[in-house]
């Protein structure tokens, strides 16, 4: 790549965190919402969906977390909207986390780097969420990838459904991270890429995802570490629909609070289309006094 370097993940998020806050809005286009919406169960009321929530976050929120899943199931229509939702959202100025959830090994996780960091890709996104149950080193490509292009990449480490505590809390038997959960491990190896790749920033490019449903202390994690300059990002599903409470966004993250992307998708998306605007308003102002 030549030219000026591309500004990092890390700094365009921590930008919309001042400019706006901390929550984050998912398009989940669910099939009961569109219903809600008065939309058609198709690709067609996902993308009218997924438009109007821009419309509606445009101004009032810094980021946007697009599930796709919604969209692939509509096939090759499905992408075709959802590039369309996800230019839209650029547009407006959003910071945009496409809710991908891809894993594999190295070489097939780059061409899904490729797909949605890509600039000038049809589904360019600013960071994609990633799953490293084929080991952290298979991240290695994409995790090259996302900092060239100045893009970022949230890894599972402790997610919010309740069924992942087996796996996520069994103890690594072998290499560097032996003794800690799986869940603390691959967060020790976020914080580790961090500090080697992005001194000197106040948010690294690569972040973990950690529900708000979760106790941290218990599953491993060690939100100290996560915290240390540069801090990675935690996208922090969980809140509202799942439980967890907005105003207890300190409480739950402690030490790491001012890194966490507080995303909420059925809570807010549920006020339907007349709604939606206000919901948004209530919610950035909850967060906010949550923050204060
Ligand atoms: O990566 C995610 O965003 C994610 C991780 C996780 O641990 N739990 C989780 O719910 N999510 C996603 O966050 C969204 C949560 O939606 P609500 O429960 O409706 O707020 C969905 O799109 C989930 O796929």
């Amino acid at each position: 790549m030549t030219g000026t370097p591309p500004t990092p993940f890390g700094d365009r998020l921590a930008a919309a965190f001042d400019a706006y806050g901390h929550l984050c809005i998912g398009i989940d286009p669910h099939e009961y919402l569109l219903k809600e919406w008065g939309l058609p169960l198709s690709a067609v009321g996902a993308h009218e969906f997924g438009l109007r929530v821009i419309e509606a976050c445009a101004g009032r929120v810094g980021i946007v977390k697009p599930q796709v899943a919604f969209y692939e199931r509509f096939g090759s229509i499905g992408f075709r909207v959802l590039e369309d939702v996800l230019v839209e959202a650029r547009k407006a100025g959003l910071v945009v986390i496409g809710d991908v959830k891809r894993g594999d090994l190295g070489s097939t996780l780059e061409a899904y780097a490729q797909a949605w960091l890509s600039p000038g890709s049809p589904l360019e996104v600013d960071a994609m969420t990633i799953s490293a149950y084929q080991g952290f080193g298979a991240l290695q490509a994409p995790l090259e990838f996302a900092e060239n292009a100045g893009k970022g990449l949230l890894v599972l480490s402790a997610t919010s459904n309740p069924e992942a505590m087996a796996v996520q809390t069994s103890i690594i038997q072998r290499e560097t991270q032996a003794g800690k959960t799986v869940a603390g491990g691959l967060a020790s190896r976020v914080a580790g890429w961090n500090s080697e790749h992005q001194v000197g920033q106040r948010l690294g490019s690569i972040g973990v995802v950690l529900g708000a449903t979760i106790d941290f202390q218990d599953v491993g994690i060690d939100l100290d570490e996560l915290a240390a300059p540069p801090a990675a990002p935690i996208l922090a599903p969980g809140f509202g629909y799942q439980g967890a409470d907005f105003s207890q966004v300190r409480r739950i993250f402690g030490v790491a609070a001012d890194q966490v992307i507080v995303t909420a998708s059925r809570s807010i998306l549920s006020a339907g289309t007349g709604g939606i605007r206000a919901a948004i308003d209530a919610q950035v102002q909850q967060v906010a006094e949550a923050y204060a």
